[in-house]
């Protein structure tokens, strides 16, 4: 298991906010983190991509704890998208991209036409090519979404986080980055609102609520009517289709 974490807890001001998960990241394919609002999706991905330490428990990146790996390696080997990008920054969009490179440059290490190479790629696998040169302030919030995605892809990392990337995006490229997502070949884990999404497009779910973990597994065992009315409050029904199961709502 190359990223784990094991019993990490984090607390805040007095609260618990993430209360003992031990979470196991597939070796393949895509992890959907699921849960309400508020439920700790979040708190758990800056815990799980080390941008925050915990006060209890341990995050493993290859049976080492997240704590001991130098910012530079960690950064090598896995990347964080986070749900708001800073907008005042003075940068093209392939600049912004560009930055996904830094970790892999030694202190004297130039920008080689192998990491254009990488730079170009993310920006095709993004559909942003055409928008390279713009400057990033002008861009959409989709824009700006799929940019970011561009620059975690450019730093090749082996684990992929993502707090809700398909907000922002409309239905078409919402789709198409959760069939990037499926296409990567890496470990994705991803946080996601849309139920259905997550039933079609993840190989496994894990359930947050109240900063618990409270179920991992494949969706179609995971996502049954009875948990979804637990945690979400609400009534559902599955539904089998030809084209798989999916989540109908009253
Ligand atoms: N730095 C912080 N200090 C105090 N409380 C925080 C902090 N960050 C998050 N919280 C609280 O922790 C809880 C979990 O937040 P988190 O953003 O992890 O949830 P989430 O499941 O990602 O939510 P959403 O689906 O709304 O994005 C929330 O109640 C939030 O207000």
């Amino acid at each position: 298991m190359s990223l784990q974490s094991d019993n990490i807890s984090w607390t805040s001001g007095g609260a618990a906010i993430v209360k003992g998960v031990t979470l196991q990241v597939p070796e393949q394919g895509v992890l959907g983190l699921v849960g309400p609002n508020g439920s700790g999706k979040s708190s758990l991905l800056r815990l799980l991509a080390g941008v925050r330490r915990g006060s209890g428990g341990a995050v493993l990146v290859d049976q080492r704890p997240i704590d001991t790996i130098g910012r530079a390696e960690i950064a090598r080997r896995l990347a964080l998208v986070e749900q708001h990008a800073t907008t005042d920054v003075v940068l093209t969009a392939r600049d912004v991209v560009a930055l996904g490179r830094l970790p892999h440059r030694g202190a004297l290490g130039g920008w080689s036409a192998r990491d254009e190479e990488i730079v170009q790629r993310a920006l095709a696998r993004t559909g942003m090519t055409r928008s390279a040169g713009q400057s990033w302030s002008t861009l959409s919030g989709g824009e700006r979404q799929r940019i970011q995605i561009a620059r975690a892809l450019a730093q090749e990392p082996r684990e992929l986080l993502m707090d809700e990337p398909t907000n922002h995006l409309d239905i078409r490229h919402q789709l198409d980055l959760l069939r990037l997502l499926l296409s990567l070949g890496t470990h994705v884990i991803v946080a996601l609102h849309d139920l259905n999404q997550a039933m079609a497009f993840c190989d496994e779910v894990a359930v947050m609520s109240e900063g618990q973990l409270i179920a991992q597994g494949k969706p179609v065992e995971i996502l049954t009517a009875e948990l979804i009315g637990e945690v979400f409050g609400v009534e559902a029904m599955i539904v089998r289709g030809p084209n798989g199961p999916r989540i109908s709502f009253f």
